[in-house]
């Protein structure tokens, strides 16, 4: 993939599929990431040896890819100062905004741009990344290609037929690191209080999740049944599934995720009103 790639944002997600990219080998010479501080700019110029620059329009100069990784809030204002360079470079675009559509960022930025969509998570950090693909009718075969292999790179990659289907890989992927993380609190808590030491607590939740995962990634049995292979009838695992089931866990999971697919609809009519 000897692409010039350039960050606009360097934060938690850019840097995550930063380091990912060059854990997978990509030359940090090839990536330039941007924001408006040196002082945010330094430590990872330091850390990751990749080009840095608080000037947007000096770095997409000579970017074939430009992954726009601002707060969707200041989106606009950051791709209408670099409509004329985006516009005459014609790079390939990702954005990897929340609930952001298409047509609104290619507007911004002068229109007809080839434009990815692209909802990831941070665990692209470590390689094990999970990204919701969709393109614009302007991308090409060669440019969707392109997307796929750099975002493999720190992952898995799902294409979506249809963009609005990016708020439910939102939901299921993009913010679900999150739900993980609360139920390791949740678990750590727990734990203590039954009287095991939180450090002991925290490593064998955490390596509890990171071998079901495995399981269920390796398995060709699904989730239901890995699930009833560890009740015993009359047991423990048994005592603990009925609770989380009377407590409507299962409920509150869904309405979480429904509650998360909304805020991405209702955040893209309230950025692309404004
Ligand atoms: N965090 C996550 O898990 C996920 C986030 N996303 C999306 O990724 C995007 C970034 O989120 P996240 O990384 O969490 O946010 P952060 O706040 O961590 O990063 C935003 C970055 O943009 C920089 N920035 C601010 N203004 C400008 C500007 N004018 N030009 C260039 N850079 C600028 C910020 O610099 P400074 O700090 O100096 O303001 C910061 O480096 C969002 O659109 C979000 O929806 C998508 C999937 C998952
Ligand atoms: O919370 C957010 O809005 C971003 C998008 C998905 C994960 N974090």
């Amino acid at each position: 993939m000897a692409s010039k790639i350039t960050f606009i944002g360097a934060g938690n997600m850019a840097s995550a599929i930063i380091g990912g990219l060059i854990d997978s080998g990509v030359s940090p010479s090839d990536i330039t990431a941007t924001a408006p501080n040196e002082s945010e700019l330094a430590p990872l110029a330091a850390r990751l040896e990749i080009n840095t620059n608080t000037d947007n329009n000096a770095a997409v100069e000579d970017a074939d890819v430009v992954v726009l990784a601002v707060k969707p809030q200041i989106m606009r204002s950051v791709c209408e100062a670099m409509r004329d360079n985006v516009q005459q470079q014609s790079p390939l675009i990702i954005s990897i905004a929340a609930g952001l559509d298409a047509a609104t960022i290619d507007q911004w930025l002068g229109g007809n741009n080839a434009l990815v969509r692209c909802m990831p998570n941070t665990p692209a950090l470590v390689g094990i990344g999970a990204s919701g693909l969709y393109a614009n009718s302007t991308v090409s075969e060669e440019q969707r290609t392109l997307a796929t292999q750099l975002m493999e790179a720190v992952g898995i990659v799902e294409w979506v037929a249809e963009e609005s289907l990016l708020d439910a890989v939102t939901a299921v992927s993009g913010s679900a690191p999150a739900y993980f993380f609360l139920m390791f609190e949740a678990m750590e808590e727990a734990a203590v209080k039954l009287g095991l030491p939180a450090a002991t607590a925290r490593r064998l939740a955490i390596q509890t999740a990171l071998g079901a995962a495995t399981m269920a990634q390796r398995s060709d049995k699904d989730p239901a049944t890995l699930k009833q292979n560890v009740m015993s009838p009359g047991g423990t695992t048994e005592r603990a599934i009925q609770h989380m089931e009377d407590a409507q866990l299962r409920a509150t999971i869904g309405d979480a995720m429904q509650a998360c697919a909304q805020r991405a609809e209702a955040m893209s009519k309230e950025l692309s009103a404004n």
